[in-house]
């Protein structure tokens, strides 16, 4: 990899984004980026990996460690997931805490910043979702917040949707960040493979499609990507863990998965500039949520 020589003043560093899942982390992060990088749903616990999206102008280059939604844990992947989360805010030179800030703090938000008290990194409290509050509850909601550190943290509003507020935060975040050298190629906006991507735009069609019925026991494998000039054929297989989620995620006469498909090939047209020829298969693996041996091989590593 090769990198350009920072200027004197350039400011660089890792800023890992936390926060309970569906508070609208990965929708920050590429907001922040001004490009597609991380999936988002409606559903929570879409983010699995611990996933970069690299911001860079001309005097700073941020780093932004987008991480699943930390919660207590109830299964291996669970505890997988916090693990890595925890891991990456301490390693960070910046944290984003997320909340929901159209509603009032939870137990959720106070487990995460009891597990933040006492780390040396700079630390904003980012009320996300502000476009959904009603103008008569901020004073509260926002009190509610103020409460979980003390002593009080930096607050933030803003709505990673629709834009508002995040120039100022970003403005505020480079300031904070140490004098440091370019880590990765200015034109890269993320540090995932391809493939990876492409398997997350079919997850993301997956939650979309089914939302509660199905989320937690899907994962994607990308068998085989064929580029071509002016078409890129993929083969891809989703895995369930039982017969009956395999029965709704293909539908009625294959109704649902031509859906799924066709809308997750659009995503990844733009993703590589060209034509896509998607083939997509649904397979049963049971428990491969238990299975560590699983879990390693669709990528998801507990990072020590
Ligand atoms: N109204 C509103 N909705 C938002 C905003 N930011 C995110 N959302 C929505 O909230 C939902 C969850 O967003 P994600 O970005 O997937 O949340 P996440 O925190 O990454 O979720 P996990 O990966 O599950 O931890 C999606 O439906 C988003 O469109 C916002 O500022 N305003």
């Amino acid at each position: 990899m090769i990198l350009p020589e920072a200027p004197p003043d350039f400011r660089s560093g890792f800023v890992a984004i936390l926060g309970r899942p569906n508070v609208g982390k990965s929708t920050l992060v590429n907001r922040l980026v001004g490009e597609k990088v991380a999936i988002t749903a409606p559903t929570a616990q879409t983010t699995r990996n611990r996933l970069r999206g690299i911001l860079t102008l001309p005097t700073a280059q941020i780093v932004l460690v987008d991480t699943p939604g930390i919660h207590k844990p109830q299964h291996r992947l669970g505890e997988v997931l916090v693990h890595n989360a925890r891991r990456a805010a301490a390693s960070a030179d910046g944290i984003l805490f997320l909340v929901d800030g159209s509603v009032e703090a939870g137990s959720g938000d106070r487990f995460i910043a009891e597990s933040l008290k006492g780390l040396p990194t700079p630390l904003w409290l980012v009320l996300n979702k502000i476009d959904q509050r009603s103008a008569r509850r901020a004073d509260l909601i926002r009190e509610s917040y103020r409460t979980l550190f003390d002593p009080p943290v930096e607050l933030r509003e803003v709505s990673a949707l629709k834009g508002t507020g995040i120039e100022s935060l970003l403005a505020d975040v480079i300031n904070r960040l140490p004098r440091g050298p370019y880590y990765y190629p200015p034109e890269l906006f993320t540090d995932q493979p391809e493939r990876f991507i492409m398997g997350e735009l079919v997850r993301e069609q997956v939650l979309l499609a089914t939302r509660e019925e199905i989320p937690h026991s899907v994962a994607v494998v990308i068998e085989r990507v064929e580029e071509g000039e002016q078409l890129t054929r993929v083969l891809a297989t989703i895995l369930v863990e039982r017969d009956s989620q395999k029965g709704i995620l293909i539908g009625k006469e294959g109704q649902m998965l031509k859906s799924i498909g066709t809308k997750a090939r659009t995503q990844m047209q733009k993703l590589v500039g060209h034509k896509v020829f998607l083939q997509l298969f649904v397979k049963v693996k049971e428990r491969w949520r238990q299975s560590d041996a699983t879990l390693k091989d669709l990528g998801y590593r507990r990072e020590d």
